[in-house]
């Protein structure tokens, strides 16, 4: 019997950015959705019966304690179960959401999606949403966990702005959007926030939108060797049709040897003698791709490539896709 894959979003932010508030508006929200929800919590005390009062929600709390290395186990186990419940006729729910610990590289998170088959089909990975606290994202993004958080994110959520003022705001926003280019930028008012930033978001999809980049406000950009930040966005665009193989050839070293650290990554090509647009996207050293639709006349003929990494090796990743040109 094929099943419609449930649609899960991971909600990640350093330490009281926010997660619970947003979670708990997300929970009370009305959407007509019964959400369940799964919190990776670290000795803290878990969200209770009473936050939650009586919403429509299944809570699992996986109480390991080292985020890095026994929460893709656990996880696994808490999904298998879900689904388990779910076959049994015990439980039904719509989506789940993944809260983890503000201290949490959310890598092994999103990674656990792609491991196994049967939770492939069964689970669908919407959207990594992250949130920022605006008072002190400039103390948590010297923390390295701080950033891969911003760098994951397909969407990002700036909590507390009633707490700073606009020039820190915008000066925040422009340093997020280095770190990330691919991920919109909204604020979130005590958690509050249009639930189509949350839902639906489509963040691990094939698709040849690349809107956020296009929309971003900021034409000029320091590159990203002169932020103080490790993780930063590399944009390339290139009007040359790629040569397939030797694209394949350079991404597949590149994934070889920087594969754990290239968070993120989308690419809308132009292909030589293919009039279709091809599209990749990846984490970490899971990637896919797919044909699109065939280019139109209307359409500015490029290929895009961005790429979200830890100390990207820029001048490299240049010179590959330069090679790959027709
Ligand atoms: N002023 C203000 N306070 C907020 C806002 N969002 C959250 N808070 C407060 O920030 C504090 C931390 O929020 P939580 O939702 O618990 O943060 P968290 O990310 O779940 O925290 P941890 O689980 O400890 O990492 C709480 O006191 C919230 O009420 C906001 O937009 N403005």
């Amino acid at each position: 019997m094929s099943q419609t894959p449930i649609p899960v979003t991971i909600l990640t932010g350093f330490l009281g950015a926010g997660k619970t508030t947003l979670l708990r508006y997300l929970l009370k929200a009305e959407h007509g959705l019964k959400i369940a929800v799964i919190e990776n919590e670290y000795s803290e005390t878990p969200i209770d019966g009473q936050l939650l009062g009586r919403e429509p929600v299944e809570l699992m709390t996986l109480a390991n304690g080292c985020v890095c290395c026994s929460i893709h186990v656990e996880l696994e186990k808490a999904l298998f179960m879900l689904i388990d419940r779910i076959d049994a006729g015990e439980l039904s729910f719509d989506r789940l959401v993944i809260e983890c610990t503000g201290l949490a590289d959310p890598a092994p998170v999103a990674q656990t999606f792609f491991a196994d088959e049967e939770l492939c089909t069964r689970y669908v990975l919407d959207g990594i949403i992250t949130l920022v606290d605006a008072v002190n994202a400039n103390r948590h993004l010297q923390e390295s966990i701080a950033q891969a958080q911003v760098g994951f994110a397909d969407r990002l959520l700036i909590s507390k702005a009633d707490l700073t003022n606009e020039v820190q705001l915008e000066a925040l926003t422009q340093r997020l959007q280095r770190i990330n280019r691919r991920a919109p930028i909204r604020l979130v008012d005590h958690g509050c926030i249009d639930l189509a930033e949350l839902l639906d978001i489509r963040g691990f999809n094939l698709n040849a939108e690349m809107e956020p980049l296009a929309s971003t406000p900021f034409s000029i950009l320091a590159p990203v060797a002169t932020t103080p930040d490790r993780i930063g966005t590399l944009v390339i665009r290139t009007p040359q049709p790629l040569d397939l193989d030797r694209l394949s050839q350079f991404m597949e070293s590149l994934l070889e040897r920087y594969g754990d650290s290239l968070l993120r990554y989308k690419g809308v090509l132009q292909v030589a003698s293919d009039p279709r647009k091809l599209v990749f996207q990846g984490v970490l050293r899971l990637y896919a791709f797919d044909w699109d639709r065939e280019w139109q006349p209307e359409d500015q003929r490029e290929s895009v490539l961005v790429f979200i990494g830890d100390n990207l090796p820029e001048e490299e990743i240049r010179a590959g896709i330069a090679l790959a040109e027709c």
